[in-house]
């Protein structure tokens, strides 16, 4: 298979995960390193800019980012190594091939929830305003985050990464690891990451106070 992508589309994708790991960043979401960002490229077949592996997202610039193709290798010259996830990436883009952009971070709140809400095999959020920031407009709307177990093995977490998503719900988490958030394009799938901290951010202080925690003054600020 050739790949011949536009140099253009190229500076685009780089430039657009640079300025989401700014934001991301400030936030201090990419603690130790962790979390790994992608855009697509446009056109046939499958190819997408991809943070490399170990580079410190806090500082990330236009030269930690390589293009690979589906199987997550990369179709450029370079001497980066692709994030150690990509192949999850590689799977929500084939699975979802609406998907743009697809983000992962590990936070704080994302492995708590992942983590309190694990047996369940998901997490429900129900009546939250920043649930239209989905796309999803309905009254009191009720939806359920699939949550999958942190299996060492990327190929089979990929996998059921794949198997569990649900197209009208754009994130999986995985158990005291962290969210993977798509969306249309790096503008879509950010606002959903953001959408999504905010709220299992709520829901771990709500059911705190429910469960008569005394929640530290800083957190109860947020
Ligand atoms: C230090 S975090 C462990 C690996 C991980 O989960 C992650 O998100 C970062 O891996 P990458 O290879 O993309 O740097
Ligand atoms: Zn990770």
């Amino acid at each position: 298979m050739t790949y011949a992508f536009n140099q253009e589309d190229r500076i685009r994708v780089a430039q657009g995960l640079v300025d989401v790991a700014k934001n991301f960043a400030e936030k201090g979401w990419f603690p130790a390193t962790s979390g790994n960002l992608s855009i697509k490229l446009s056109g046939e077949p499958l190819a997408f800019g991809v943070t490399a592996s170990g580079k410190d997202k806090e500082n990330l610039t236009v030269h930690d980012i390589l293009v690979v193709d589906g199987n997550s290798k990369a179709i450029e010259p370079t001497t980066l190594k692709p994030s150690a996830e990509t192949l999850i990436h590689a799977e929500v883009y084939k699975r979802v091939p609406e998907a743009g952009a697809c983000l992962h971070v590990h936070t704080l709140y994302n492995n708590l929830i992942s983590d309190i809400f694990f047996e369940q095999g998901k997490v429900r959020l129900q009546g939250i305003e920043l649930i239209k920031a989905l796309n999803i407009w309905e009254e009191n709307a009720a939806i359920e985050i699939p949550i999958v177990e942190n299996y060492a093995d990327i190929p089979k977490l990929a996998a059921e990464i794949g198997d569990v998503l649900d197209p009208r719900i754009p994130a999986v988490l995985i158990r005291n690891h962290g969210i993977y958030a798509w969306g249309a394009d790096v503008f879509a799938a950010k606002r959903h990451v953001q959408a999504f901290e905010w709220m299992f951010n709520y829901l771990f202080l709500k059911l705190s106070y429910q469960r008569g925690a005394t929640v530290p003054v800083e957190l109860a600020a947020l």
